[in-house]
């Protein structure tokens, strides 16, 4: 359940009024998700998503807000945030940050095939050049500087053949971090999380095509490659086993090449950067399952998935054909 903090008709009503959206007509708490409270509302102007972010902070906020805006600006299917009479998009609710973007019409996909990977691949990319020219800068903090903050303190939970992995991936990871070829890999703003569940589409089964991409609440600036490799490691694997799909993988990169072809040092640095993508959710699983900071707001995915995918990436190393 995703309603931490209830909104009444009357308080979602004056919470609207400002932002030009019309007159509610529905308030409906939205059930899915484990970080913030999120309620679906409907007006007589069209459909919203009211968001009270439970962990989020003001000064936090307004980096992931207005890349959305900026991205939605520019044509990329992202929820934007509604504006008040003085276009600030970040509101304050029962005195907790709060925002109404636009809902997204259509729903997951869990079981993706080719024609969805290829979809969501070429979107990335557009986004990717869309945020080029995004001014805030703030990074992913999810990134090295975190893994090596966090790895140590969940080593005392771990099996020893699980320690010896994870500690040598950091190892490997903090030096290929500070080579030239890593250094040198273009950047921007980032999804960093655009799992199955973060992404939209609508239509017929066979025939569906995406409507969105949402979610931005892990965004930072960071390499295009390791957003790429995120996904190819959702997007493009068989969920059991955690192998990579090999051909839903092609057809994601050569989807995004579409739009932007990858460097030779992109390429080069794939595999590493699968690595990379594999360990940062290992690690943040572990630190959720084992470190819990506020047990009523997580119920911790299973961490040793992402142990299969980081082993998996190791012992196969994948990059697409040139
Ligand atoms: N802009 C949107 N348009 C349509 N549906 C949305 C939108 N934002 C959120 N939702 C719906 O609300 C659900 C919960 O949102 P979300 O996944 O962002 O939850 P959260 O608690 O904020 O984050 P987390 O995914 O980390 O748990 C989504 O699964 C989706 O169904
Ligand atoms: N996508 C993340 C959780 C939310 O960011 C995971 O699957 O671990």
């Amino acid at each position: 359940m995703a309603v931490f903090t209830e909104v009444s008709t009357d308080e979602a009503r004056n919470f609207i009024a400002p932002l030009g959206v019309g007159q509610l007509t529905e308030l409906r708490g939205i059930r899915a998700g484990i970080e913030n409270t999120n309620y679906f509302v409907t007006t007589d102007g069209g459909e919203y998503v009211l968001t009270v972010f439970e962990r989020l902070s003001f000064e936090q906020l307004p980096f992931y807000l207005h890349l959305m805006q900026h991205l939605a600006q520019r044509g990329i299917p992202v929820p934007n945030p509604r504006a008040d009479a003085q276009g600030r998009i970040l509101h304050t609710l029962k005195g907790k940050p709060a925002a109404l973007v636009d809902k997204l019409e259509g729903s997951h996909q869990l079981a993706p095939d080719l024609h969805h990977c290829q979809q969501v691949g070429s979107m990335l990319a557009r986004m990717h050049l869309a945020g080029q020219d995004y001014p805030r800068q703030q990074p992913n903090l999810r990134g090295l500087a975190w893994w090596t903050e966090t790895i140590p303190t969940v080593l005392p939970h771990l099996q020893p053949g699980q320690h010896a992995l994870i500690t040598e991936e950091l190892a490997f990871q903090q030096s290929l971090a500070a080579s030239p070829a890593c250094q040198a890999l273009p950047c921007g703003p980032i999804h960093a999380d655009l799992f199955r569940d973060n992404v939209m589409f609508a239509g017929l089964p066979g025939h569906e095509r995406l409507t969105g991409f949402f979610d931005f609440y892990f965004a930072g600036v960071d390499s295009f490659l390791f957003d790429i490799a995120v996904c190819l490691n959702d997007w493009c694997i068989d969920l059991d086993s955690g192998a990579l799909v090999e051909e839903r993988a092609a057809a994601f990169v050569a989807a995004y090449e579409s739009q932007r072809p990858l460097d030779g040092n992109e390429h080069r640095l794939l595999p590493a950067m699968l690595r990379a993508a594999a360990l940062r959710f290992w690690t943040s699983r572990l630190w959720d399952f084992h470190l819990p900071r506020d047990a009523a707001l997580l119920k911790p995915h299973d961490p040793t998935h992402f142990e299969r995918v980081l082993r998996a990436r190791i012992d196969k190393p994948w990059h697409p054909a040139r």
